[in-house]
């Protein structure tokens, strides 16, 4: 296929609509109550260090019209005395201002990065089904991230350049009010700029904004899906697709940046405009209404610290939209409430006596699409029982409901008589231990890992049951032994022994009901019968749900549940099973002429 034949990937494309929503920014700035008195004192800064610098023009005013005409040495040190004073004192609270400024910035944006975290770490899996990674992550980092300019810098900014320009057009009035008047003749012009670029200024940002979500969301989805890139050898294809990506995002920044380059010159242009008008003007006033050389010169100074904020106040506009967007989707996140709750009373289970039971259970994971359908079984104490079926049948969604990662749609989950949804999620977790077919390790040591469910375990509670699991003595072999390191540089684990890993952490806890998702599905063959030794060792006397590919693991179950379609198909043990003659004979049989024909 050529580069140009490529289809194009599938990549999530977020819609943001970049409308002003009060409400979102309202909320977003709630963040800041608990730091009102750092924001207090960062004010009293910002407004200590503009007046400092709005004294200057006026000093220099003075300096003109009184000390120097009469070479009064003392009086122009004095005032150059006081200016560079001016100067010190406004650097000064600048600093401190932008250091407070900054430190309350990143404060809020922890909690609110705190708050997400928080929050998606207890919502339920449907949640998870429903996003991805990526899309999860972007919402905790980038759009955290796009409030940073705001919180840090945005906000005193824009104090300090509102503030500078009321101050700077009040001392203008009142030195004198004509030329103040005269000179702001061009604001209507300025302002006539400003309304027709900043709708077009908006489109292009916006679409910037989206090119770059783009370009982020394919390089999330080629480094995830890496695996499968390189076993397509399909390299050279997404090279050419990224590129396309990467000069979408290009093009439309330099459009953008040529529309948001009208505005900055006509800033300077108004800005020289008026600069003309009060010395043309100013000169004619000289002689009759007593201007002296002295105003015209304070004028242009304050005329220049009037237009200066111009500029970033339109910056903090776009600021806003920014925020107010990312805002949406940040608290869009915050108002998902979790459908797997604890219940207001929850019953505290300290052991398992009895039975399990699956009672009329129908569930659907969206709207009305059952995948399980009135779904009835009884797990006995102390028994194994196997779940098999063809793929899709509805096995690791019984797995998911017996662990309550989702509730039943209809019917219910009993524990000895108890309903799932009263249990107490403590005591559930203490019941059930969970062996998947992906092992996943931490980051962290191998010790780390095993202690993740019980922190407080002794070493010699891990060792014994990594004896018993017969992983002990590989672990010691490694070069640090249980504090060799599994993150991503530490050292390479076979599947098998993270899998082994996995099942020592669930062991550690020792939970009476053991549920094993194809635990062993990903493992070679020799993998697998170190694995499946471990896991017949941990299932003696204990109740276990397996599920399992491979009918040979699962021969000696109590009871085998075959699955169809979301149905029970067929319950009983494997004798009474294969005499039926049913599915499971079926596959029973299938899979031992595979066996032979392999
Ligand atoms: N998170 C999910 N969201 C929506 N549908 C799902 C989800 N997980 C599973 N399903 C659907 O539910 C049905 C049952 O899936 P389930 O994973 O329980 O089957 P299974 O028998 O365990 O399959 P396999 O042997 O392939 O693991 C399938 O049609 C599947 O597409």
């Amino acid at each position: 296929m050529s580069d140009s034949g490529a289809r194009r990937p599938i990549f999530s494309q977020e819609e943001t609509t970049y409308e002003l929503k009060i409400p979102h920014l309202k909320r977003l700035f709630k963040f800041l109550i608990p730091y009102k008195k750092w924001l207090l004192l960062t004010l009293v800064f910002m407004f200590v260090a503009t007046v400092a610098d709005l004294i200057s023009p006026y000093l220099l005013k003075q300096a003109v019209d009184i000390y120097i005409p009469k070479k009064n040495f003392k009086g122009i040190l004095i005032i150059g005395f006081l200016m560079i004073l001016m100067l010190f004192i406004n650097k000064e609270c600048s600093k401190n201002k932008i250091r407070l400024a900054n430190r309350t910035g990143q404060m809020v944006l922890f909690d609110i990065r705190k708050a997400l975290f928080d929050h998606i770490q207890n919502l339920s899996f449907s949640f998870f089904d429903r996003n991805s990674t990526g899309r999860i992550t972007v919402r905790i980092v980038n759009d955290v991230n796009t409030l940073n300019n705001l919180f840090t810098n945005g906000i005193v900014n824009v104090v300090t350049d509102m503030s500078t320009l009321i101050i700077a057009t009040v001392i203008m009035f009142s030195i004198n009010f004509k030329l103040a008047l005269v000179t702001f003749s061009v604001i209507p012009v300025f302002l006539a700029v400003l309304f027709a670029t900043r709708n077009a200024i908006k489109r292009n940002w916006r679409q910037v904004r989206r090119k770059i979500s783009n370009l982020n969301a394919y390089i999330h989805e080629n480094i995830s899906g890496i695996r499968v890139i390189q076993a397509y050898v399909r390299q050279k294809v997404n090279r050419s697709i990224f590129k396309e990506v990467i000069d979408d995002v290009f093009l439309s920044w330099m459009k953008a940046v040529k529309v948001n380059g009208i505005f900055a010159p006509a800033v300077e242009v108004c800005s020289m405009i008026g600069t003309l008008i009060i010395y043309f003007y100013g000169v004619k006033l000289l002689k009759i209404n007593g201007v002296t050389v002295g105003t015209l010169i304070a004028f242009v100074s304050y005329l220049d610290r009037f237009w200066r904020p111009v500029v970033t106040l339109s910056n903090f506009y776009n600021q806003l939209l920014v925020a107010s967007a990312s805002s949406e989707r940040i608290f869009e996140v915050l108002a998902i409430e979790p459908e797997i709750k604890e219940d207001e009373n929850p019953v505290y289970i300290e052991d398992f006596k009895d039975r399990i039971e699956f009672k009329n259970v129908w569930f659907a994971y969206k709207d009305e699409e059952y995948v399980l359908k009135d779904v009835s079984f009884e797990i006995k104490k102390g028994t194994m029982v196997a779940l098999v079926g063809a793929t899709g049948s509805g096995k690791t969604t019984i797995a998911n409901l017996l662990a309550r990662f989702y509730d039943p749609t209809k019917g219910s989950i009993l524990i000895y008589g108890i309903d799932l949804r009263k249990i107490s999620f403590k005591s559930l977790r203490k019941l059930i231990g969970i062996v998947q077919q992906e092992p996943f390790l931490f980051s962290g040591s191998i010790l780390e890992n095993i202690l993740y469910g019980r922190p407080d375990a002794k070493f010699e509670d891990v060792v014994r049951v990594c004896k018993f699991l017969g992983i002990h003595e590989f672990i010691s072999e490694l070069e640090n032994g249980y504090d060799t390191q599994v993150s991503e540089r530490g050292t390479r684990l076979s599947t098998g022994q993270k899998q082994l890993i996995c099942l020592a952490r669930v062991m550690l806890q020792n939970p009476p009901i053991l549920i094993l998702d194809e635990a062993t599905a990903s493992l070679d063959t020799q993998s697998e019968i170190m694995v499946q030794n471990a896991l017949s060792k941990v299932m003696k006397d204990r109740t276990s749900v397996v599920i399992a590919h491979r009918l040979s693991t699962i021969k000696d179950a109590d009871l085998i549940i075959v699955m169809e379609k979301g149905k029970i198909a067929q319950m009983g043990n494997h004798e009474e099973l294969i005499k039926k003659k049913g599915i499971y004979y079926d596959l029973c049989m299938s899979q031992i002429r595979f066996v032979k024909a392999s």
